[in-house]
């Protein structure tokens, strides 16, 4: 008797691009709850006595358990070894219960309670709501960036010979959505009832994420008993092996990647930390206006990454995109560096803003896909787990580096500031010209790229999309 032919799942174009709208509309929610407090600093300072310098840590203690803790390697290693379902429910209750331990920290709940004595009672200028609130955000970050390295080999899952690249962008694109409703729906939130509220909402809203993720696994196990996939069928050449780490941090096209990836991200996430400040003070205007340009620059990403994903899938030209990507960065932070304030006006503002964010559009797109054309599936997860890694070490030392710099290449200002002597202003060129420096590192390591890439045969120059 003859069988039947079965259609993958993946083979139906209405059945992937749910499945990517499911995965990418978590990552929304994920996003917006990574700035959630972001635009209420002064808020947090009035309500909750969070100097500027608590309110800076809450940035860094996102990265702090997957960076010193290495749960980035962890999480890399449970979604090679427990599949994208376990690893999918796992993050999202791990951002769930993160989220809910920093909500809990700004309740007056809490704030009455002798935990919350104890923990007042030592680093007495980190107020105890602080310090419950980074561990919260720690619990978090732990679960965000395992749901990005999950998300990322889902699509692979999904798309890989089809129009992967266009869905990894998509899904950025709709994360980047996430940075911008926050910075619109947090301020109202706050205002009918405090930064609290905003956390709420937040948390309400990675519920309704976690309610996606699961909703996804269905068509993932779905997906998986079509092609047959269980721990009977797996053969264990293609089972993850704690070996294959060695492979991946042995591995040429890897390396050349997670350095490009690191030095890459750094002038760009921490860049958008101190990016207001710096053109307020470049351009002489007050911080909502500053504000108001900034948020062209995810806005613009947002809008390019799809299109040069689409690109990259029918066209290719992975490494090389990388390599114009770099020099973009390159050239807008040269910009923000040598321009004297005299001649920079909001037209060389925006463009140069326009730069950043097209170089933002070039390299996300092209890097995350090129991944899985340079190592095998079966440690893909652990590979994206590993670069993240790397990527987070940059995230968190470079806006401490920022910071000594800016202070360091000022001397008096901040103690003016402080005094509150009226219109004394930092001048950013020594940052501008260490993220720059950044970008010609990143430049360099493009044609590191390119060579290996010749060398080893990846294909990263080639379209993902199969004829
Ligand atoms: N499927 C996700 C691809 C990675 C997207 C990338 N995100 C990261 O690299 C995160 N590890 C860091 C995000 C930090 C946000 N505060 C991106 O371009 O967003």
């Amino acid at each position: 008797m003859k069988e039947k032919a079965v259609t993958l799942l993946n083979e139906s174009k209405t059945a992937r691009w749910i499945a990517l709208a499911l995965i990418s509309t978590t990552m929304f929610f994920a996003y917006f709850f990574v700035d959630v407090v972001a635009p209420l600093q002064s808020m947090l300072e009035t309500d909750y006595k969070w100097t500027p310098e608590v309110f800076g840590m809450l940035g860094g203690s996102e990265f702090f358990l997957n960076v010193f803790a290495f749960f980035l390697i962890f999480s890399g290693v449970i979604l090679d070894k427990m599949g994208i379902r376990f690893t999918l429910i796992t993050a999202g209750l791990t951002m769930v219960i993160g989220a809910g331990l920093k909500f809990y920290a700004l309740t007056p709940g809490f704030a009455d309670t002798g935990f919350a004595a104890w923990l007042g009672s030592f680093i007495t200028w980190v107020p105890a709501s602080a310090k419950l609130a980074f561990v919260g955000f720690a619990i978090f970050g732990i679960g965000v960036e395992m749901a990005g390295i999950t998300v990322s080999k889902t699509i692979v899952k999904w798309f890989k010979g089809k129009e992967m690249a266009l869905a990894m962008g998509l899904e950025m694109a709709v994360a980047r959505l996430g940075v911008f409703a926050v910075f619109r729906l947090t301020p109202i939130f706050a205002e009918n009832g405090g930064p609290s509220n905003s956390v709420l909402w937040g948390l309400v809203f990675l519920c309704i994420g976690f309610l996606l993720f699961l909703t996804y696994t269905f068509m993932d196990a779905k997906l998986d008993k079509q092609m047959g996939v269980s721990k009977l069928t797996t053969s264990p050449e293609d089972e993850f092996k704690l070996s294959d780490l060695k492979k991946i941090f042995t591995n040429p096209g890897f390396l050349a990647i997670s350095a490009l990836c690191v030095l890459f991200y750094s002038a760009i996430f921490p860049f958008q930390k101190f990016a207001t400040d710096m053109l307020a003070s470049k351009l002489n205007v007050d911080i909502k206006s500053a504000a108001a340009y900034v948020s062209f620059f995810p806005i613009g990403a947002m809008i390019l990454t799809p299109f040069i994903g689409y690109f990259l899938d029918v066209r290719g030209k992975g490494a090389t995109m990388m390599i114009y990507g770099a020099v973009l960065l390159t050239v807008s932070h040269l910009i923000f560096a040598l321009v004297p304030a005299e001649s920079f006006g909001v037209v060389t503002a925006i463009l140069t803003i326009v730069i950043l964010g097209t170089a933002f559009s070039l390299v996300p797109a092209s890097m995350w896909p090129s991944l899985p054309k340079i190592v095998e599936d079966r440690y893909l997860g652990s590979a994206y787990g590993a670069i993240f890694w790397i990527q987070n070490i940059g995230l968190l030392a470079v806006p401490i580096l920022i910071g000594w710099a800016l202070t360091a290449s000022n001397p008096g200002v901040s103690e003016q500031i402080a005094a509150g002597v009226e219109g004394v202003k930092y001048n950013y060129t020594v940052p501008e010209l260490i993220f720059a420096g950044f970008g010609v590192l990143a430049f360099i390591l493009g044609f590191v790229l390119k060579f290996v890439d010749k060398k080893n045969g990846y294909g990263l120059e080639l379209p993902n999309k199969k004829k």
